[in-house]
């Protein structure tokens, strides 16, 4: 019989959530039926959504959602064989009995049986995941960035923001991001931007903006909301794109909110915006198999010293112009791998 630690919803949250919104119960797991297995959680993804989420779609009592990274420890299921690691939306949850079914998001999956032992398998609900995808998608899907063009996101230091700014340099295009610390911004500038601010420390959003670009922006990677997004309106080019990915400064308001008034910014200058919920199957059939993760500079680590300039090499041969080659750097960990 096994048991199994549940993080559930205690009271529905106002505003910032509270430890006490929280309780952490124990639960006799039932016998697999057949298609089931019984999953261990490796880790657990945090990740914005959640808070608005559960306002919306789980009662008081409910088990938290979200996704994990876990391991299949018995199976009655060929598709998931005992050992193997996938990604299931059980939510908070050390050990879950599942078919692997989702509610409200994606099914199950199996990670690929070869994924290298040097690249962390949180890079699953990450880089690799869900938010990685979300980056990709916002950029190749709603704002179709070109080379040469003026990108600005903000909550740049994010799962999100990090891949974004990332693909933009890959893609060729100038890239500015916005973070709450100095750690962050140093992290930023470590990943290749090309220009990033405090947005805590700073006196004047429309001065930091204006001074981070001063001939404006072309592609507006929107993950904030409330008066970041006023001012960067404001500093949109003729024709300019923003894609509305998230509006983390909103979710955990408990006034309404006062709306920009964009309308007279975006007649004058035609400008586009457009919400989006990150699709899996459109980013995957992007990505699908020549999603390629590496480092090319890395010299510490044996796999990149050897992998790394043979991906380089690939990368600049034509047939593999639609590879996407980024860098990751999670846990101190850069590594090279297909999946
Ligand atoms: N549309 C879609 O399909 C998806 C949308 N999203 C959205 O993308 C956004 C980023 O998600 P993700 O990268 O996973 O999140 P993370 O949790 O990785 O990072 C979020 C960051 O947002 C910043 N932040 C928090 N509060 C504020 C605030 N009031 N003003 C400005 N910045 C703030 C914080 O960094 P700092 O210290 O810099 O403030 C925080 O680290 C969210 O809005 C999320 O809802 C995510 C996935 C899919
Ligand atoms: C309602 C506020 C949404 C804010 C934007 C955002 O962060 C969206 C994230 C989704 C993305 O499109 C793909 C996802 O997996 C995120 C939503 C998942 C919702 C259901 C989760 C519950 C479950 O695990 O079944």
């Amino acid at each position: 019989m096994v048991k199994a630690k549940v993080w559930t919803l205690q009271k529905h949250f106002v505003g910032f959530p509270k430890e006490t919104d929280f309780k952490l119960k124990e639960e006799t797991l039932p016998e697999l039926q057949n298609g089931d297995v019984l999953l261990e959680a490796v880790f657990l993804s945090l990740d914005p959504y959640m808070r608005s989420v559960s306002s919306l779609l789980i009662k008081e009592g409910d088990v938290m959602v979200g996704a994990q990274v876990a391991k299949v420890l018995q199976s009655r299921n060929p598709a998931f064989p005992v050992g193997c690691y996938v990604v299931a939306p059980c939510g908070w949850r050390t050990h879950s009995v599942t078919n692997g079914k989702a509610v409200f998001s994606l099914d199950m999956a199996r990670l690929p049986p070869d994924w290298p032992k040097d690249v962390p398998l949180s890079l699953a609900v990450g880089a690799l995941g869900m938010p990685g995808l979300t980056a990709l998608y916002g950029l190749e899907e709603i704002l179709q960035v070109k080379p040469g063009e003026i990108v600005l996101v903000s909550a740049a230091a994010g799962a999100v923001g990090a891949m974004v700014g990332q693909i933009c340099k890959i893609k060729g295009c100038k890239v500015v991001g916005s973070a709450g610390s100095e750690e962050k911004v140093a992290y930023l500038k470590e990943l290749g931007f090309d220009h990033v601010f405090n947005y805590k420390t700073i006196t004047s959003l429309d001065e930091a903006l204006k001074q981070a670009s001063p001939e404006g922006y072309d592609c507006y990677f929107e993950n904030v909301g409330g008066a970041f997004f006023t001012a960067a309106l404001n500093q949109m080019r003729p024709r300019g794109r923003i894609a509305v990915c998230g509006a983390i400064a909103l979710y955990n308001s408990t006034t309404p909110q006062l709306c920009p008034f964009p309308h007279l910014s975006m007649l004058i200058k035609s400008i586009r915006m457009e919400g989006f919920q990150e699709s899996f199957d459109e980013a995957l059939k992007k990505a699908g198999d020549q999603l390629v993760v590496v480092d090319f500079t890395a010299t510490w680590c044996g796999p990149c010293q050897m992998i790394g300039p043979f991906f380089k090499e690939l990368s600049e041969k034509p047939e593999n112009k639609n590879v996407v080659f980024l860098k990751v750097d999670v846990d101190d960990v850069q590594a090279s791998h297909f999946i």
